[in-house]
């Protein structure tokens, strides 16, 4: 079994100015672009950007796998790739589909990886159980599911009781199933005191277990912080359903709420069609930001306006990262432009 290390050791993971150029046949592609990029040690930091914003090159750079052009990486306070051999052992890492013989037992596959990297074969159960495969080790790798390959795969990351696991799309091609096999167990290894740094694209997948993130697009860091504090600083946005919509938008701003109308007539100005329905009694949609239900509640019933429906919704990650990447959809073009304006 693992030992948890203490959390008071720095950060498990910094980045400054990292910086990669691909050459192609079409020229010069800035794959990342003065990235900075912190990432604490222990819990589930999520590393999140759309299809082609640069998160498999950081991660191959930090494995020293792709050579940078530029910057500075640190593992655990370790310059890499410099000095990678004198932290390899604590860092595991999946970056590619998982390769095992289909008809080699998950136990047999891991023995023989114990031996080649001389770790004692003792670790072979402990690593199955920690990735719930204990039961099925004596079956073959072919009977698997893709979860529970991908599983040994993570079992097999395991064996050197490594500090820092990343984890480059782990649940690409998986069904929810699969899906939520891979978050529960990053979600365990986590918590018995790891560091986990999980690449995706998929936020909503990534907002149920990760405690930070760092978002990024065009090859940079456009947000980093706790989950919590990302999600909360929008404020909460409440739908409201009245039937003097006129009159409740306006008690709303009047006590300092974002309040808007949704369902205003077609083709109507926002101020006039507020102003026409003041006294009149329609059905309206609202939706207010910043203001708790309760308080919402208290404030149109002062007035006589009768709420009818009420419903809290989040501004989630993948709202932020919608509005943070908007201008990714096309990522090599936008790569190209990101360089050309260096
Ligand atoms: N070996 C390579 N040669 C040329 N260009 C590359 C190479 N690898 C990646 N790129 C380009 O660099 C940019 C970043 O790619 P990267 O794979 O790092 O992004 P990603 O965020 O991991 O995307 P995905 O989610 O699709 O894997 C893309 O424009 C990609 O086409």
């Amino acid at each position: 079994m693992s030992v948890a290390h203490p959390t008071d050791e720095g950060p498990a993971l910094t980045i400054r100015g990292l910086r990669k150029t691909y050459r192609t046949v079409r020229g010069r592609r800035v794959a990342v672009h003065g990235l900075d990029m912190d990432v604490p040690t222990g819990g589930v930091h999520g590393f999140l950007g759309p299809n082609g914003s640069g998160k498999t090159t950081t991660i191959r750079m930090l494995l020293g796998l792709v050579r940078p052009d530029a910057g500075e990486m640190r593992i655990f306070g370790t310059p890499v790739p410099r000095e990678l051999p004198a932290v390899v052992d604590r860092v595991g890492a999946i970056v590619e589909s998982p390769k095992f013989f289909p008809g080699f037992t998950g136990r047999r596959s891991l023995t023989l990886l114990a031996e080649a990297i001389g770790t004692p074969t003792s670790r072979v159960g402990e690593v199955l159980d920690e990735v719930g495969l204990g039961g099925r080790g004596e079956d073959t790798f072919r009977s698997y599911s893709l979860g529970m390959k991908q599983r040994l795969a993570i079992a097999a990351t395991l064996l050197k009781a490594p500090d820092l696991l990343i984890f480059d799309e782990p649940t690409n091609g998986l069904d929810p199933a699969g899906i939520h096999e891979i978050r529960t167990t990053m979600r365990r290894l986590a918590d018995q005191g790891r560091t986990v740094l999980v690449s995706s694209h998929i936020l909503s997948e990534v907002e149920q277990i990760a405690d930070t993130v760092s978002i990024i697009g065009r090859g940079r860091v456009l947000a980093q912080g706790s989950v919590a504090g990302l999600i909360g600083a929008g404020g909460e946005t409440v739908e409201v359903g009245v039937r003097h919509p006129g009159a409740a938008v306006r008690v709303l701003r009047e006590a300092g709420f974002a309040a808007e109308w949704l369902a205003r007539p077609r083709g109507q100005d926002a101020a006039e069609a507020l102003r026409q329905a003041e006294d009149e009694e329609v059905a309206g949609l609202l939706t207010v930001t910043g203001a708790h239900p309760a308080e919402i509640t208290r404030l149109l019933a002062g007035q006589g306006l009768w709420v009818e429906r009420l419903v809290p919704s989040r501004r989630g990650l993948e709202q932020i990262f919608l509005e943070l990447t908007e201008d990714d959809a096309l990522p090599a073009r936008t790569s190209e432009r990101a360089e050309g304006a260096a």
